[in-house]
């Protein structure tokens, strides 16, 4: 039997040294696929046909584009005999062979027949060498020569052949070899292409790899020292790749089996009630094919592919019901990573099925088997699928479920493409590449700062959320504390200003008092004041005679008590001070000076020797710098001249804060100042009433002029 199957890509029997290899019909793959795409046809007879090149040389395919054309993956079904086992239980084949290319189903219990058609359909009486020819490995392998990509995966439940397919059945017994009869499909393309190599009169270099996924892990199988797991990379220019995975070079047939043997043997594989050799791994080995001399082929980069074609085999393990296959612990934690990774191939190919998802996103990333075989369901390869079923009626789910997969898979189609060598670049080739690489950097990078971002975002966000919740409860209390804060200082303004209004009344009061005093003491014709509230003078106050009963006048200026109750016990000091000895019957202040004076010797030029008299009075030799506007001046010095002038200024501020005041420093005025601080008398209301008012900065125009200043007291408000 010839080779049966053929590609789209052009599988030209013209094989690279120019020697026909095979010659098929020439029907276009892609007219055929309208048939093989029905999922469940009726049953139709044809026989198994040869398929050659429907497009000639894939060279010149190629030059069509930068890629192939859509190229289906091909699928062929393996039906085994029936086991042993399965006889001995008396199970009958639900599987019949209608043609080459069709399988009917007869459910048991007489159900309604579905039919499937494939590439190829073969059943349990082909041979090894029938399975192989059908397949149609050996254009793979001149594929594969001429720089293509190509895969062959065997897919199936558990024990339904596809180790038996690929790689014959285990060896009987330990040195018992496998009759070359049942050697399976790598063997065969084994020695089919050392032998063709053999032939092609060119210097061509060969390569292996072998590595299993086990439970989700990568494990070289040609490692040199025990299997450890490798992690899976990509490149643009590779693809997905297990990273540090050994390559080894042969030059043999032998030498190759040798390595073949060293896989299988390392294979993860265990017994249960389906098979007493299950494998537990998928099993992936690929065969590196250049057409290069090894000393001409340039160094390979790490992560750089090796240069040529690559034919790869696919060994996966089969999806298993444990419950039917029994398996308990680890067995069971083995098919859950089996089951696992096969679903998330069954759900790439779904999606690669729907043109327009597979320009969008396929999640090859989902495990590690559909990383690895990424490039050969959707990519640049060239795909061969053998799907394995049992015959036996027991296994009729698994079969049908088998059977659906494969013929979703044939419905998906690559775009074969041989990879160029890097040697043989142009210049100008590169530099696009050099520019799309650097592109295709920068976008992964702010790919990647944006996961970062969104990364740390989730957990800066939970950050911020929780010291954002701290703080805005330490500004709620920092609020409340601040509200009541400002509250009190309110209330404390709000008593402040009524202190400062009776103050300034009393103020008043005591300024009218003592003019009544001047007045008295100098007796002028018509100089009786009159009341700013230009009321009726009141009657007579226990301590100083009423100007007026307005009602300005009706607090003690001294002790803030009604006037009619008035029992004002410092003003006996206040006014012995303020007013000399006729008001207070002591001694006259400028010879009794309070207690905070500064000290001043007997005879001193600063001491006081003249009795204070208030800026609106004549005074003898000393005055106060106030000015009375609308009168004369009255006072010689513009500025306070002594320590007595102080003092008045203290007993006045004294009796306008009720407390007593204490200079820091004894004044020391040498000159007088240009703004100065001072006492200023002004003529204020309608009526020509006398009002005054003690404007003290706290700005002197020079430090040591003014120890009110020097006190940093500031007293603003009218008196
Ligand atoms: N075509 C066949 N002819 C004869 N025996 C076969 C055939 N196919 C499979 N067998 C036998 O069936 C049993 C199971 O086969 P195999 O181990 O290849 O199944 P499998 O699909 O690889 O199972 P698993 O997925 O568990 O590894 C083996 O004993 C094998 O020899």
């Amino acid at each position: 039997m010839n080779d049966c199957l053929g590609w789209g890509v052009g599988v030209g029997m013209q094989d690279v040294g120019g020697q026909s290899q095979c010659c098929g019909e020439g029907r276009v793959l892609g007219r055929e696929r309208k048939d093989t795409r029905a999922e469940l046809t009726p049953c139709a007879e044809q026989d198994m046909e040869e398929r050659g090149s429907p497009d000639g040389d894939p060279a010149r395919s190629l030059e069509q584009g930068p890629e192939g054309p859509e190229t289906p993956i091909q699928v062929v079904l393996r039906v085994r005999p029936m086991s042993a086992a399965e006889l001995r239980r008396g199970q009958q084949s639900v599987l019949h062979c209608s043609g080459t290319r069709t399988l009917q189903v007869s459910p048991p219990g007489g159900g309604p027949e579905v039919a499937f058609r494939f590439g190829a359909v073969l059943d349990g009486a082909r041979t090894q060498e029938d399975v192989f020819r059908a397949c149609g490995v050996r254009r793979l392998g001149e594929l594969a020569l001429r720089g293509f990509s190509c895969t062959v995966f065997t897919f199936g439940q558990t024990g339904s052949g596809k180790t038996y397919t690929l790689t014959g059945p285990p060896p009987q017994g330990e040195g018992v070899p496998v009759p070359p009869s049942l050697a399976g499909i790598m063997q065969r393309t084994f020695a089919w292409l050392l032998d063709r190599v053999q032939h092609l009169g060119a210097p061509v270099t060969l390569r292996a790899s072998y590595l299993e996924i086990y439970n989700e892990q990568v494990r070289d199988l040609l490692s040199l020292g025990s299997p450890r797991p490798l992690p899976v990379r990509w490149n643009k220019t590779r693809g997905f790749y297990a990273e540090q995975l050994r390559v080894v070079e042969f030059g043999s047939l032998e030498a190759l089996m040798e390595l073949l043997q060293m896989g299988l043997s390392r294979r993860r594989s265990s017994a249960h009630a389906l098979n007493q050799a299950s494998s537990r791994s998928h099993a992936l080995l690929t065969l590196y094919i250049s057409r290069q001399a090894a000393q001409q082929m340039p160094p390979v980069e790490p992560g750089e592919p090796p240069v040529g074609g690559k034919l790869c085999f696919v060994d996966l393990a089969g999806s298993e019901k444990v419950a039917a296959s029994g398996s308990r612990g680890e067995l069971m934690l083995e098919a859950n990573s089996i089951n696992r990774s096969l679903l998330a191939l069954g759900h790439c190919i779904s999606l690669l099925l729907d043109p327009q998802r597979k320009q969008s996103h396929i999640p090859f990333r989902d495990s590690k088997l559909t990383k690895l075989l990424a490039d050969s369901l959707g990519g640049r390869g060239v795909t061969l699928m053998v799907a394995c079923v049992s015959p036996s009626a027991q296994c009729l789910p698994e079969t049908l479920s088998t059977l659906r997969y494969a013929s979703r898979a044939q419905r998906v189609t690559t775009r074969p493409q041989a990879p160029k060598s890097s040697v043989a670049k142009h210049p100008q080739r590169l530099e696009t590449e050099m520019l799309q690489l650097q592109e295709e950097n920068h976008r992964l990078q702010s790919q990647l700062d944006q996961l970062d971002c969104k990364g740390l975002s989730g957990s800066r966000v939970a950050w911020a959320q929780r010291n954002l919740y701290k703080m805005l409860q330490e500004f709620m209390l920092e609020n409340e504390r601040l509200r009541k804060e400002k509250s009190q200082l309110q209330s404390s303004r709000d008593l402040a200003r009524n202190e400062q209004r009776i103050l300034a009344q009393q103020v008043r009061e005591l300024e009218r008092r003592l003019l009544s005093a001047c007045h008295r003491r100098q007796p002028g014709p018509g100089l009786a004041p009159s009341c700013p509230c230009l009321m009726a003078p009141a009657p007579p106050c226990h301590a100083l005679p009423p100007l007026c009963s307005c009602p300005c006048c009706h607090v003690c200026p001294l002790c803030q008590v009604p006037l009619a109750h008035w029992a004002c016990l410092p003003r006996e000091r206040h006014l012995s001070q303020v007013l000399g000895p006729e008001a207070s019957g002591g001694r006259p202040p400028s010879a009794r000076p309070p207690p905070w004076a500064p000290p001043c010797s007997p005879g001193s030029a600063k001491c006081p020797r003249e009795r204070w008299v208030p800026p609106w009075g004549a005074g003898a030799g000393g005055g106060w710098s106030g000015e009375l506007k609308g009168s004369p001046p009255i006072s010689h010095s513009p500025w306070p001249r002594s320590h007595s002038d102080w003092t008045q200024i203290r007993v006045l501020a004294e009796m306008v804060t009720e407390e007593e005041v204490v200079p820091s420093a004894p004044p020391l005025p040498v000159r007088p100042p240009s703004t100065s601080p001072g006492l200023r008398g002004d003529k204020g209301r309608e009526g020509g009433a006398l009002m005054f008012s003690v404007i003290l900065t706290q700005n002197p125009p020079s430090p040591g002029l003014c120890p009110i200043s020097e006190m940093g007291w500031v007293l603003r408000g009218d008196f």
